[in-house]
C-alpha cells in the first residue's frame, strides 16, 4: 500500500472518532484501535475500506501484544500514531482501590503508548511520507496538575516525558511531539457548575472543540522542522 497509514488509539468516540473521519477524508488509511467494535466507528468501517477497526484493551497485556503482532503482519509501513486513549476520573471516585486505578492509568497513558512506539518502530521508519509522526495527547494538567485528578495528571506527565525520549530515539526519520489540550470538550458527567468554573478560568471562555485539536495535529504533520515540541491548545487556561 502506498497510502499513508495512521494508527489512532481510543478511536471509538470524541476526538479519536473525529480524527479518524478527518484523516479518512484526507485520503489516509486509518487503523482505529478501540475496546469494542460498536456504534459510529463500526458503521463507518462497513462503508469505507480505508478504515481498519482493531479491538484492543490497553489494560490487557496480551491484547496489546496481539494488536502489535497483527499490525506488523498486516502492514509494511506506518506514517502516524496518535496516542489519544485516556481515562479521566477523579482519585476520589476510586478511593477504595487506588492501587488498581493507578495501575490502569499507567497502562493506558504510559505502557500502551510506549509498547506501540517500540513495537511499531520498524514500520514507522518505513514511512511513505518525508517523515513519520507520533503525537502524544497529554494535558495542560501534565505541567500544572489539578490535585483532584492527581493520579491522572502524573501519568499524563509520564506520557509527555516519554515523548521526549522517543523524539531522541527515533530522529530523524520519525518526529515525536505532544499536544496539551485544555477544555476542549466536557464529558457528560461534568456538572454545569464544574464547567462554568473551568470556563471562568479560561481566557477564551468557551470549549475549544475537536477542530481546535485537529488544527494543531495537522500543523505538526505539515511542519517538517518540528520534533520534541509541546503545543498547548487551551484557550489560555494555563496562564490564569
Ligand atoms: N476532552 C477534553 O477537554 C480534554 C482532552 N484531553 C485529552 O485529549 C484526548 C481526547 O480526549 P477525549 O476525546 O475527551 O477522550 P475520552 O475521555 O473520550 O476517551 C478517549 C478514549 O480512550 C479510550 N480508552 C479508555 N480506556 C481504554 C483502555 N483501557 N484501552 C484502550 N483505550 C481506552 C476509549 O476509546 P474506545 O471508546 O474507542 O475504546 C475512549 O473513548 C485524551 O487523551 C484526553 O486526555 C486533555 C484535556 C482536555
Ligand atoms: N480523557 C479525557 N481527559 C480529559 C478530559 C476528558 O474529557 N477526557 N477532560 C478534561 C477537562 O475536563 C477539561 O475539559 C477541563 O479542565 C481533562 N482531561
Amino acid at each position: 500500500m502506498t497510502k499513508p497509514i495512521a494508527l489512532i488509539t481510543g478511536a471509538g468516540r470524541r476526538l479519536g472518532l473525529h480524527m479518524t473521519r478527518s484523516l479518512l477524508n484526507q485520503g489516509w488509511h486509518v487503523v482505529a484501535l478501540t475496546r469494542s467494535r460498536i456504534g459510529e466507528l463500526a458503521a463507518l468501517a462497513e462503508t469505507d475500506v480505508a478504515l481498519d477497526v482493531v479491538t484492543c484493551n490497553a489494560l490487557n497485556d496480551e491484547s496489546v501484544e496481539q494488536t502489535i503482532s497483527l499490525i506488523k503482519q498486516r502492514y509494511d509501513h506506518l506514517d502516524f500514531i496518535l496516542h489519544n486513549a485516556s481515562i479521566y476520573e477523579k482519585d476520589s471516585k476510586h478511593a477504595s482501590h487506588l492501587g488498581q486505578f493507578y495501575d490502569d492509568l499507567y497502562k493506558v497513558h504510559m505502557k500502551f503508548p510506549a509498547l506501540l512506539n517500540y513495537g511499531l518502530k520498524s514500520l514507522l521508519t518505513n514511512s511513505v511520507r518525508p517523515t513519520a509522526n507520533v503525537i502524544h495527547v497529554t494535558d495542560i494538567y501534565a505541567a500544572n496538575p489539578n490535585a483532584e485528578y492527581a493520579l491522572y495528571c502524573s501519568t499524563k506527565a509520564g506520557l509527555e516525558n516519554l515523548m521526549l525520549s522517543f523524539a531522541k530515539q527515533l530522529a530523524p526519520h520519525v518526529r515525536v511531539n505532544a499536544i496539551q489540550p485544555g477544555p476542549i470538550k466536557f464529558l457528560p458527567e461534568h456538572s454545569s457548575a464544574e464547567q462554568q468554573q473551568v470556563l471562568s478560568e479560561t481566557l477564551l471562555p468557551v470549549e475549544g472543540g475537536f477542530e481546535a485539536l485537529q488544527k494543531a495535529i495537522e500543523s505538526i504533520l505539515d511542519n517538517e522542522y518540528m520534533t520534541a515540541a509541546v503545543i498547548r491548545v487551551d484557550g489560555g487556561r494555563s496562564v490564569t
